[in-house]
């Protein structure tokens, strides 16, 4: 009916964020380290300690698939990456650095896209 409809177009105009928002942190200069699953054979000690992985690749095939609900479920698994960033590295590392700079660009440029739509 009218109102699932609504609710529908609100649904995928949120998705068209989230596509926006992986593809532009997908570009950024500091975003190396989190294109693709952290490889386990060139650090065994990942698998140990991380239990749930997670990258924009795997994020990129999961917004393809249709298995993000809402932009709620999609941020989580933002916030997975830099919270396992954070848990795996020092703070003053490269990719510790480049954890923290990914984050403050996700979070200023979630809310401003939040107010947009
Ligand atoms: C997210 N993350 C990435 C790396 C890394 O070195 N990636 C290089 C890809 N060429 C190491 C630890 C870590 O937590």
């Amino acid at each position: 009916d009218q109102e699932k409809k609504k609710q529908a177009a609100e649904q995928s105009e949120d998705m068209t964020v989230c596509r926006l928002i992986l593809t532009e942190m997908d570009k950024h200069d500091d975003g190396w380290p989190f294109l693709k699953p952290v490889n386990f054979k060139q650090f065994p000690a990942y698998k140990k300690y991380i239990r749930q992985p997670m990258d924009f690749t795997t994020m990129k095939n999961k917004l393809r698939d249709n298995q993000y609900k809402t932009r709620g479920d999609f941020a989580a698994d933002v916030r997975l990456i830099f919270n396992n960033c954070q848990t795996f590295n020092e703070d003053d590392s490269e990719v510790g650095r480049a954890g923290h700079n990914m984050r403050k660009f996700f979070e200023v440029r979630w809310k401003q896209l939040l107010l947009t739509s």
